[in-house]
C-alpha cells in the first residue's frame, strides 16, 4: 500500500479531531502541573517497604482515641482520619511511624477544577465527555498511522529510528519528535478512552462481594492475637477501614493493590479475601497513567509528549499547507489532443510542479501548445510529438502519489502515432534509490512502443536550478527550438541569515576556480567542514559551500561554472563587500580533536574544507591527496599549503595533475601511497573525502582494494566505524 494512503488518512483524522485534540492537549498541559506540584510537597514516605501495617495501626490507636481510617496515596502520602483526645475531629496527612499529624490533605485549586471539568467534558456533560472520548480515540488512530507513515517512510521498523533526511524543519521535527512521543501518546489515549468507557458504564466493575458468617462472629473471642496485619507493609495498601465499634461483629476493611480483606478486629483472622477484578485494576492503573499521579517522571514525560502534540498540529498543517502552495498546476489553454508538447509530472509535495509548470510557461510564452497534468492520467495524445515526463521518487524508490498507476496504463494505453520522450527525475541524493522511479518510467518508455528517447534521462539532486537550467538548455540545442530559460518560482524566504564580510578574493584561475575568504561574527563556533549556506537573490535557492576555517577567518573553494547562478554572484564580489548567509554545522565532517593520523582526499574545490583542516591540532599526523588539473591550478591555494609545510603541520602532500605529467587521478596516488592508508586505518586515524560524487566512488573503489588487501575488512567497516567521512556533492 503507497505511503500516500497513511498520509491521507493521518491528515483527514487530525483535521476532524483538531478542535477536541487541541482543548484536550492545552487542559492536559496545565493538568500535567497538578501531580507535579502535588509531588513536589513534603510528604512522601520513602521507606514504605519498611514499615509493617501493624506498626502504623498501633502507634495510631495509642496517639489517638478513635482512628476511622488510613490511605496510602499513589504518591506515596499517608493520609488519616482520626478522633483527637480533645474529641477533635483531624484530617490530613500523617507520619506513619509516629503518627504525628504533618498537615492537611491537598485538593486541587480551583483553577485546576476547573480545567479538569473543561478537560473531561468541555462543559457539555455527557456529550462533551463523548466528544473528548471521540478525540482521544481519533488521536490514538493518528498516531497509529502516524506511526505507518514512518515505518513506510523508513522502509520498515527495523530502521524506525534511523536518520532522517532533513527536507524542512516542520517535516523533521514532526517526525523527530513524533517517534519519540509515540508510546507516551498512544498510552494517554488508550487509556482516556479506558476511562471514558469507564464512565459511560460501557466496561463495569462490580462492587467486591464479602461472605460472612455474622453468626459465627458473634460468639468469636474479644481475646487479642496476632494479625496478619503484621505480614503487611505500607507500600501494598490502599486503604484500611477501621471498625465502626468495638463490637465483634464490626472488622477492619483492608484494600491492598490486588485484593480486599476483612480482618477480625480481636483475633485478626482474615474473614473473607476478595481479589480485586481486573476491571479495578485498569482503570487504577489507567487513572494513574494518564494523569501521572504517582510519578513525576511520568508527569514530565506527558506534559512533554502533549507540548508535542501541539507541535504536531502546527507542523502538520504547515506541511500540507505548503504542500498545497507548491502544487500550483497551469490552466491548460490546449486539451491533450491538441497539444504538441505533453508534460506529465509525478509529485508527492508539490516542488516538482514548480518546474514544470516552469517549462509549460515557457513553452506557451513561445507559442506552442502544451498540455500539462499527472502522471496518472497518461492517455492517448493525437497530435502529440514530445511527452516530457517530471517526476519525484517517495518511499525506497517508489512512485509518488499521483503517478503510482503510469506504469501500468503506459501498458495498456499504446499511442498511434511516434513520440519524442524525455524523463528529468527529481529526487535527492541522500536517498538510496536516488531517481529511481524516474529511472524505471525512462526504462519502460524505452521498451515501449512509439516512444523514442529525445533527450538522455536527467536526474536532478535536492531540486537544483542550475541542473535543470542544463537540461532546458540542451533541450534547446537538441530541439532547435529558443524557449526561454523558464524560471522557477521560489519555495519559501530563507530565515537567519547572518553577514559575511569578505576579506579576500584570489584571481580566477585557468580552471575558473578561485578562493574566497570571509569573515563573520563568532567564528568561534564554526569549525572545519561546517557548510556556508547562500540563497542567491535571483533564485532563493540554496547553495552550499564546505568551508576550512583558517585564522579566524572562513575559506571557500569556489568554482565559476558559466550558468552558475552562485558561483558567478561569488566571482563578482568585491573585497569589503558584505553578503547574507547562515552556517549549517556539519559535525559528521569535523577532524575528530583525539584522533592521532588523519588522511585527506580531494578533487578541484574540494580541497575547501581541508584548507583549514591541515593548519590545525599539530598532535595530528596529516597526509593530503588531492586531485587538480595542473600545476597552476595549485596557485590559488599556495598561502595554505605553504603555511601548513612550513609549520610542518603536514606530513606527506600528495597532488595529482590530470592535465599535465603522467595525467593521474586522486585514485592513482592513492593505490602509489596505500600503505599510507592502511597504516593511518590500522592505527585508528580517520581519512576524510570532500570532492564530486564520481571522485568519491572511484576513491571509495580504490580503498576497498587497500582494506582488503591489508585487513579482514572490506571499506564499509571502516565508513560505519567513523573512520572514513565523507563530504561529496
Ligand atoms: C519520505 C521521502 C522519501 C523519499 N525517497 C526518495 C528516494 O527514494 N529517492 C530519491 O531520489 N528521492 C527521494 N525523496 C526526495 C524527493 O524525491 C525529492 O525531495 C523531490 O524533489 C520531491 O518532489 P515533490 O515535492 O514534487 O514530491 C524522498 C523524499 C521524501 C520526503
Amino acid at each position: 500500500m503507497t505511503i500516500s494512503i497513511w498520509r491521507y488518512s493521518h491528515l483527514a483524522l487530525a483535521i476532524t479531531a483538531s478542535v477536541f485534540i487541541l482543548l484536550a492537549s492545552v487542559t492536559g498541559i496545565i493538568l500535567a502541573f497538578q501531580p507535579i506540584s502535588e509531588q513536589l510537597q513534603p510528604y512522601k514516605v520513602e521507606d514504605l517497604k519498611t514499615i509493617s501495617l501493624d506498626q502504623t495501626v498501633n502507634i495510631f490507636k495509642q496517639t489517638y482515641p478513635e482512628v476511622l481510617q488510613i490511605e496510602v496515596d499513589a504518591n506515596q502520602f499517608v493520609s488519616a482520619s482520626v478522633i483527637t483526645k480533645d474529641g477533635k475531629n483531624l484530617e490530613g496527612y500523617f507520619n506513619p511511624k509516629t503518627a504525628n499529624y504533618l498537615g492537611e490533605k491537598i485538593s486541587p485549586s480551583k483553577f485546576f477544577q476547573f480545567t479538569t471539568n473543561l478537560h473531561r467534558s468541555l462543559f457539555l456533560k455527557s456529550t462533551g465527555r463523548f466528544l473528548v472520548a471521540l478525540g482521544s480515540f481519533l488521536l490514538l488512530l493518528i498516531a497509529i498511522t502516524g506511526f505507518i507513515l514512518v515505518v513506510k517512510r523508513q522502509s520498515g521498523i527495523k530502521h524506525f529510528f534511523a536518520k532522517i533526511v532533513k527536507e524542512n524543519p516542520s517535516q523533521y521535527w514532526h517526525i523527530v519528535l513524533g517517534r519519540w512521543s509515540l508510546v507516551p501518546i498512544i498510552i494517554i489515549t488508550i487509556t482516556g478512552v479506558y476511562l471514558s468507557l469507564l464512565k459511560f458504564e460501557v466496561i463495569t466493575d462490580q462492587a467486591i462481594k464479602h461472605n460472612v458468617d455474622f453468626e459465627a462472629l458473634e460468639a468469636s473471642s474479644t481475646e487479642k492475637s496476632d494479625s496478619i496485619f503484621g505480614t503487611i507493609t505500607l507500600d501494598q495498601v490502599k486503604h484500611l477501614e477501621f471498625p465502626f465499634s468495638e463490637f465483634v461483629e464490626d472488622y477492619y476493611t483492608l484494600k491492598l493493590k490486588d485484593k480486599e480483606l476483612l480482618i477480625h478486629q480481636y483475633s485478626g483472622e482474615v474473614l473473607s479475601e476478595q481479589n480485586t477484578s481486573l476491571t479495578s485494576y485498569f482503570s487504577t492503573l489507567s487513572l494513574n497513567l494518564h494523569t501521572g499521579k504517582g510519578s513525576i517522571i511520568w508527569s514530565v514525560i506527558l506534559l512533554i509528549a502533549t507540548i508535542n502534540i501541539l507541535y504536531f498540529m502546527y507542523s502538520g498543517f504547515d506541511m500540507t499547507l505548503k504542500r498545497k502552495k507548491n502544487t500550483v498546476i497551469p490552466k491548460n489553454k490546449y486539451t491533450k489532443d491538441q497539444a504538441k508538447f505533453i508534460i506529465l509530472v509525478g509529485s508527492e509535495t508539490g516542488s516538482t510542479y514548480r518546474f514544470a509548470s516552469a517549462l509549460f510557461n515557457s513553452l506557451i510564452n513561445a507559442k506552442h501548445s502544451v498540455f500539462i497534468s499527472d502522471l496518472n492520467s497518461y492517455s492517448t495524445y493525437k497530435n502529440a510529438e514530445h511527452l516530457i515526463v517530471f517526476t519525484a521518487t517517495y518511499g525506497d524508490g517508489e512512485a509518488p502519489i499521483n503517478a503510482n498507476k503510469f506504469l501500468d496504463t503506459l501498458k495498456n494505453i499504446p499511442q498511434k502515432q511516434n513520440l519524442k520522450f524525455s524523463v528529468i527525475g527529481f529526487g535527492s541524493l541522500q536517498y538510496k534509490a536516488y531517481c529511481q522511479f524516474a529511472e524505471d518510467v525512462n526504462n519502460t518508455l524505452n521498451n515501449s512502443q512509439n516512444f523514442t528517447q529525445f533527450l538522455p534521462l536527467k536526474t536532478i539532486n535536492n531540486q537544483s536550478l542550475d541542473a535543470f537550467k542544463n537540461w532546458c538548455i540542451a533541450f534547446n540545442l537538441q530541439s532547435q527550438l529558443d524557449i526561454k530559460i523558464p524560471k522557477v518560482k521560489q519555495l519559501q524566504t530563507p530565515k537567519n541569515l547572518q553577514d559575511f564580510k569578505v576579506v579576500s578574493k584570489s584571481e580566477i584561475n585557468q580552471d575558473h576556480t578561485f578562493v574566497l575568504t570571509l569573515q563573520t561574527k563568532k567564528t568561534h563556533k564554526i569549525q572545519s567542514g561546517d557548510l556556508l549556506s547562500v540563497f542567491p537573490k535571483e533564485d532563493q535557492i540554496e547553495r552550499l559551500y564546505s568551508l576550512g576555517k583558517f585564522e579566524d577567518k572562513l575559506v571557500l573553494s569556489v568554482k565559476k561554472h558559466q550558468f552558475g547562478v552562485c558561483s558567478n554572484y561569488f566571482s563578482q564580489l568585491k573585497e569589503g563587500e558584505v553578503i547574507k548567509a547562515r552556517i549549517n554545522k556539519n559535525p559528521s565532517f569535523y577532524l575528530p580533536k583525539h584522533t592521532k593520523h588523519a588522511v585527506f582526499i580531494a578533487n578541484g574545490t574540494g580541497i575547501g574544507p581541508f584548507l583549514g583542516m591541515i593548519n590545525q591540532n599539530p598532535n595530528i599526523k596529516k597526509h593530503l591527496f588531492w586531485g587538480t588539473r595542473t600545476q597552476a591550478s595549485v596557485n590559488i591555494y599556495d598561502a595554505y599549503l605553504n603555511e601548513a609545510k612550513q609549520k610542518q603541520l603536514l606530513t606527506t602532500c600528495n597532488i595529482a595533475y590530470s592535465k599535465e605529467g603522467n595525467k593521474a587521478y586522486v585514485q592513482d596516488i592513492i593505490a602509489q601511497k596505500d600503505n599510507i592508508i592502511a597504516s593511518v586505518l590500522e592505527q585508528k586515524g580517520v581519512v576524510m573525502i570532500c570532492g564530486s560524487v564520481a571522485m568519491q566512488t572511484c576513491v571509495l573503489d580504490q580503498l576497498d582494494t587497500i582494506c582488503q588487501n591489508n585487513f579482514s575488512n572490506n571499506v564499509s567497516y571502516f565508513i560505519d566505524n567513523g573512520q572514513i567521512k565523507m563530504d561529496c556533492y
